[in-house]
């Protein structure tokens, strides 16, 4: 077991009846690393959060987690804490009561559990005595995370953690997560928000039908994957055009630009040759004002697969199984 990874997976299936939620999943996510899943509907999310969670056991394949491979009952490992399919909580319960339940399950006393301390941490100081009947889907999140960090977890695995959030409360959370991960926790998410994504994690890991697709730092899937469309904002559209016209490797994206502006260039290009074009435009003595792709690359690349997905249909079975598309 290399000692600076939280997870090694290898070959991880899991079956339910004849449907291959998850087939020969392979997955490393360093210590203190934030590590993205995304995938369609039924790519198998949440399945894997539920075996790092100890929720489940997986039919074969072998998980170590925090160095200790995973047995075959289901038991939380320790270190590890988080939620899928939304946080437990009890809803006559105030969130400090919430909070204080949970620590007496673990035998501890809520003043000294450090109760106060993680609905601080969360932002939920001003609530902390409010029953969460009454809480909003972006409270009850805050507090399930509260409830997890409770544990002081070396690795924190949630699911969807941004659901109901509001940009205030979001950026709050992906601040706790960044300094969690300084600090050496782990944390594995899965989100369909490829923004939150984009902002949280170093690295990705891309399901499709129970396969991975890609896993791997966010940059190689602009750098290797695919052409993107790039907005190009430049001091002189005309000479841009021409320009970008001549550079072997760079395609005028004239379908798309019309959205963007008169004076914006839509290129489409690998990293490559879009940075061959800027370098002959500064050469040129043409100022630029703006580069950015149109579609993320992390959005490009699940849009694409979600378009294979639906061409190879969903959800993959024990009797289709095919092998797995691409490893790093
Ligand atoms: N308890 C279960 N019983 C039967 N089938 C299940 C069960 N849990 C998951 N599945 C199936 O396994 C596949 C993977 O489901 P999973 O919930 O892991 O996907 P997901 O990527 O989390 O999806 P979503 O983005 O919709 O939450 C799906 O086809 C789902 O229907």
């Amino acid at each position: 077991m290399d000692s600076l990874l939280a997870i090694r997976a290898r070959g991880i299936t899991k079956c339910f009846g004849d449907v291959v939620a998850l087939d020969g999943v392979d997955l490393d996510v360093a210590q203190g690393q934030i590590h993205g899943l995304v995938g369609p509907n039924g790519a198998g999310k949440t399945t894997l959060l539920g075996l790092l969670l100890g929720l489940a056991v997986a039919d074969s394949g072998r998980l170590e987690i925090l160095g200790t491979p995973t047995g075959r009952t289901c038991a939380a490992p320790d270190g590890v804490a988080g939620f899928v399919d939304g946080p437990g909580l009890y809803p006559s319960l105030t969130a400090r009561q919430n909070l204080a339940a949970l620590a007496a399950l673990r035998g501890r006393d809520a003043r000294t559990a450090g109760v106060d301390g993680v609905l601080d941490q969360v932002g939920l100081t001003d609530v902390a005595d409010d029953r969460i009947r009454g809480f909003s889907l972006g409270m009850r999140q805050r507090l399930g995370l509260a409830a997890a960090l409770l544990t002081r977890p070396r690795l924190l695995v949630l699911d969807e953690p941004s659901n109901g959030l509001d940009p205030a409360g979001k950026k709050h959370v992906h601040g706790v997560l960044a300094g969690l991960a300084e600090q050496g926790t782990s944390v594995v998410l899965s989100s369909h928000r490829m923004d939150d994504l984009e902002a949280l994690c170093s690295d990705v890991t891309i399901l499709a039908t129970g396969r991975v697709v890609f896993s791997g730092p966010l940059s190689k899937l602009a750098a290797e994957n695919r052409e993107l469309d790039y907005r190009l904002l430049t001091s002189d559209p005309r000479t841009a055009r021409r320009l970008a016209a001549a550079t072997p490797g760079v395609h005028l994206a004239d379908g798309a630009a019309g959205r963007h502006g008169a004076d914006v260039l839509v290129v489409r290009a690998l990293v490559p040759a879009l940075d061959e074009l800027v370098t002959r435009l500064v050469q040129s003595g043409i100022a630029l004002r703006e580069l950015a792709p149109v579609v993320s690359p992390l959005e490009a690349a699940f849009l694409a697969l979600t378009e294979r997905q639906q061409r190879a249909g969903t959800p993959s079975r024990t009797s289709d199984a095919q092998p797995q598309e691409a490893r790093r």
